[in-house]
């Protein structure tokens, strides 16, 4: 996902689209973050997945620094009183990436009040996959100390009954998501990326994207090149460097090994949500 991040922002820099002046009200600022004066993406943070909307937060896009208690009140106040994404002009893109904002049940309400004709990018993988990489990355947060096995969380107590509860399971069940969703967006407002493409063809799926964002297609193969070291594709420039950049230590980590009866159950249990999920998207993602 933040490859697709990294490479809008290339998109917009690789089409050096000028300057453009931007009178905002002062507070959009908080919301809206300018990458750079120079790009056509504009990344924001809404935090519309709060339980409590009043308690939304605006960060900063490179660095994640909850506002103060004060500008956060502006902010709100501002999604409040507009409803809208900050103030795009024309020629230019707001975009904001939240992940849990699909699996998040009040959100697309709360998305279609913003604006009803938003364009919306979902990158799926294989749930098994996805449910591996979520444990991996969320018990290298915890202290060794209080790490479960996966085996451990993914039965329920010591019985070969599946935690339907745990998190990481539910995530997967994207049919379900999907259907929230659709009772709010059109599915021709949807675009699935394949987390599996992206990693063996970025450029295909870059492709469909800039496709469907209306975007003349610039990004292709030329910039992308294969990490053998990595096992992932990476960019040959970003937008500081001009040279290659992969994603950082903490994307394509090692997962740890699992067991195959545990795969094969995981497998299985997907099955018919995947198999729903093809139906409504009319992808099948070969999982
Ligand atoms: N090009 C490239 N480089 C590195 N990693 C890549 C790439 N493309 C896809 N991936 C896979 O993306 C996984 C991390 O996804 P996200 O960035 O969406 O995860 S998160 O935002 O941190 O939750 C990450 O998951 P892990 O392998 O579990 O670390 C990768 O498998």
């Amino acid at each position: 996902m933040d490859l697709l991040l990294d490479t809008l922002t290339l998109l917009m820099e690789v089409k050096n689209i000028p300057p453009c002046s931007v009178t905002r009200h002062p507070s959009t600022n908080f919301c809206a973050t300018k990458i750079s004066k120079r790009r056509a993406i504009y990344l924001t943070r809404l935090s519309l997945a709060s339980r409590n909307l009043a308690r939304a937060r605006c960060w900063n896009s490179s660095s994640y620094i909850p506002m103060c208690r004060h500008r956060a009140r502006r902010c709100i106040s501002l999604i409040k009183t507009t409803n809208q994404m900050p103030l795009t002009l024309e020629g230019q893109m707001t975009m904001e990436k939240t992940p849990s904002y699909f699996v998040t049940k009040r959100v697309p309400s709360r998305v279609k009040k913003m604006n009803p004709y938003v364009k919306l990018i979902v990158v799926v993988r294989d749930p098994v996959t996805r449910a591996i990489s979520d444990y991996t990355q969320s018990s290298s947060k915890k202290p060794e100390y209080l790490r479960k096995s996966f085996a451990d969380l993914f039965y329920i107590n010591g019985t070969n009954v599946v935690n339907t509860r745990w998190g990481i399971v539910r995530i997967g069940l994207y049919a379900r998501y999907l259907d929230t969703w659709l009772k709010y967006f059109p599915l021709s407002q949807f675009i699935f990326i394949s987390g599996e493409t992206l990693i063996v063809d970025p450029a295909a799926e870059m492709k469909r994207l800039q496709d469907f964002l209306g975007l003349k297609v610039i990004i292709t193969e030329k910039h992308f090149y294969f990490n053998t070291t990595k096992g992932f594709p990476c960019l040959m420039k970003s937008e500081t460097l001009a040279s290659p950049h992969c994603l950082g230590k903490n994307k394509g980590r090692i997962h740890p090994k699992i067991d195959e009866s545990i795969l094969d159950r995981l497998t299985q249990f997907y099955r018919p949500f995947n198999l729903k999920f093809y139906q409504m998207t009319g992808i099948d993602f070969g999982w």
